[in-house]
């Protein structure tokens, strides 16, 4: 379970997250939507520690973790697949993946891994920076899955991916969530992914949350209408 509550996030004088408070259930995943610029990286940055905020709780199940720094956030449980993906370009998908298992102690990366993801066992001595948009991601996703995450953070994972590939990563999000039943959230602008894999869909506009569905009720016009400028 994944509790925030009252976060607010500033880039100097200017607010940009206002008293956002919100929960996910284990087992459970979140969409967050919204258009370009709304608040959703600096959302998740400020719950990854990254960036600095206000909250009165961030709880991953017992562990409060709102005055801790991002590592230890990383060690109470949470994991962050970043908007761009951000993989390591010169270092080889074994070698990105294994970047993340100093957190989980492991000491090498568990058959579960490539077995959610076969592309990357094919190409795991190829470097990162050669493989596709959509294998990257999928490697970020690898790489945040080794520090076994019990809340999973994911910044629009379609973002520059072709449609086919996108439903892949639907699939595999909704498989990793049967296998570790952990807490998926994602922001996104696409409501077709979002509609595959979320229980809940809020949206987000200027920093704030405006509108939330369970997906068996999305009003996907008016979703939409969130969505575009
Ligand atoms: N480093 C920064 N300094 C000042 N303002 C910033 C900074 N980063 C983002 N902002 C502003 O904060 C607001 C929210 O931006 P943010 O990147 O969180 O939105 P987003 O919903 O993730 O959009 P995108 O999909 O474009 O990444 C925007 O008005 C943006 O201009």
């Amino acid at each position: 379970m994944f509790e925030v509550e009252n976060l607010q996030v500033s880039y100097g004088q200017s607010q940009v997250i206002h008293d956002i408070s919100f929960k996910a259930d284990k087992n459970e995943t979140l969409a967050i939507m919204g258009r370009n610029g709304m608040g959703k990286t600096t959302l998740f940055k400020s719950l990854m520690g990254i960036l600095p905020s206000q909250a009165s709780k961030v709880r991953v199940a017992d562990t409060e973790v709102a005055a801790l720094e991002s590592h230890k956030r990383v060690a109470s449980g949470i994991a962050y697949v970043p908007q761009g993906r951000m993989i390591f370009p010169t270092l080889t998908v074994q070698e990105n993946i294994e970047t993340g298992l100093q957190v989980s102690k492991m000491k090498s990366i568990p058959d579960e891994i490539f077995a959610l993801f076969p592309v990357l066992h094919d190409m795991r001595h190829r470097k990162g920076g050669n493989l596709s948009g959509g294998q990257q991601q999928q490697l970020a996703i690898a790489r945040a899955l080794v520090t076994n995450p019990k809340v999973l953070l994911l910044d629009e994972p379609t973002e520059g991916i072709q449609p086919s590939i996108i439903k892949d990563i639907a699939k595999v999000l909704n498989e990793i969530r049967k296998m570790r039943e952990i807490t998926i959230i994602v922001s996104e602008q696409v409501l077709s992914f979002t509609m595959e894999i979320a229980d809940r869909i809020i949206v987000i506009e200027k920093g704030k949350f405006i509108h939330e569905d369970r997906r068996e009720n999305v009003d996907a016009a008016m979703i939409k209408k969130f969505l575009t400028v």
